[in-house]
């Protein structure tokens, strides 16, 4: 059987090491750490997470911010409120929470961010720095960035000799987290709807990250024995064996099957989830030295 990649207690001690950094600064005389968390709208999924959000922030010690906007806001009322925060000298983070209502230009609110303050890492600045390798400066978006250091605690940093395969191409996990494991050396394939016999390519994954949004897809005999399976989807499904009109959580992953050839698993709840809000800590903690003028924390 697998070994369980433990995202929750992972990201408990990426939380710890901000809290540390954000006093560190504070001794430094700097200005502490400002997180603007932005909601368009009343999506429940959304309103727990910016909740999670801005509450994580405060436990770091953070100056932390929520902007809760009704769902008629325009586009204009937004991005006047970026524009606001952008120039707000003790906001060094900015995250507006996806999805954003249907008559708002989520491409381009995303683009009005200051690169600076981009702690998503989703502005093209930020997404060029990923792609170019510049990762000294850039702001890399959470879940990837989270989920990488999952595979670390399994496989070290260095990932030369492996292949890696990312089944989905979205532009907030797929593609960044392709262009990671570049970096990290892996021999990267990233596959799709359009790929051609899918279990096949899995198979030859040593490391295999599903983000595709479909309950469950990923089937036990996909997975080449002993590979990493990191399970980015968080799919909420009919659970009639709990009550009536009840669901459950489950990944991209059929979990049970995959972990009995993996090496090593993130299980859902609990794998690349909590790592998702971690690292926007992480983030923001590394925006607000770099804005003092000081070496950027790693992670
Ligand atoms: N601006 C952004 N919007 C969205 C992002 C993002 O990174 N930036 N990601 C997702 C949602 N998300 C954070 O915003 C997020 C999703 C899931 C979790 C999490 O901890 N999940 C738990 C299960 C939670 C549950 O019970 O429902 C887990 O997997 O263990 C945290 C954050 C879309 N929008």
């Amino acid at each position: 059987m697998a070994e369980v990649i433990d995202g929750k207690s992972v990201a408990e001690d990426v939380v710890q090491k901000v809290k540390a950094l954000t006093s560190e600064l504070s001794a430094k005389g700097a200005t502490r750490p400002g997180l603007a968390v932005v909601i368009v709208g009343e999506d429940p999924a959304s309103q727990v997470y910016v909740a999670s959000k801005s509450r994580t922030a405060k436990e770091c010690g953070f100056h932390s911010l929520q902007h809760t906007l009704p769902a008629e806001t325009t586009e204009a009322e937004l991005l006047k409120t970026i524009g606001d925060l952008n120039a707000d000298l003790s906001v060094h983070g900015i995250l507006v929470q996806l999805p954003l209502p249907g008559h708002i230009d989520a491409g381009k609110v995303i683009q009005t961010i200051a690169p600076e303050k981009d702690v998503d890492g989703f502005h093209f600045i930020n997404v060029g720095k990923l792609g170019t390798g510049e990762l000294e400066t850039a702001f890399v978006p959470c879940t990837p960035a989270g989920s990488m250091l999952l595979i670390e605690r399994v496989r070290g940093k260095d990932l030369s000799g492996l292949n890696a395969v990312v089944v989905g191409r979205s532009n907030i996990v797929g593609k960044p987290m392709a262009n990671l494991l570049l970096a990290a050396n892996c021999t990267v394939t990233v596959a799709h709807s359009r790929t051609k016999d899918l279990p096949a390519l899995a198979r030859t994954a040593d490391i295999l990250v599903a983000a595709v949004g479909r309950p469950e897809m990923v089937k036990g005999d996909w997975v080449k024995p002993g590979a990493t399976v990191v399970d980015v989807g968080i799919n909420r499904i009919p659970a009639p064996e709990k009550g009536e009109g009840r669901s459950r959580l489950v990944g991209d992953v059929a979990y049970a099957e995959a972990a009995k050839a993996a090496g090593a698993i993130t299980p859902v709840p609990g794998g690349v989830g909590p790592m998702t809000i971690a690292m926007l800590m992480a983030n923001t903690v590394a925006s607000a030295y770099l804005a003092a003028g000081l070496k950027r924390p790693s992670f």
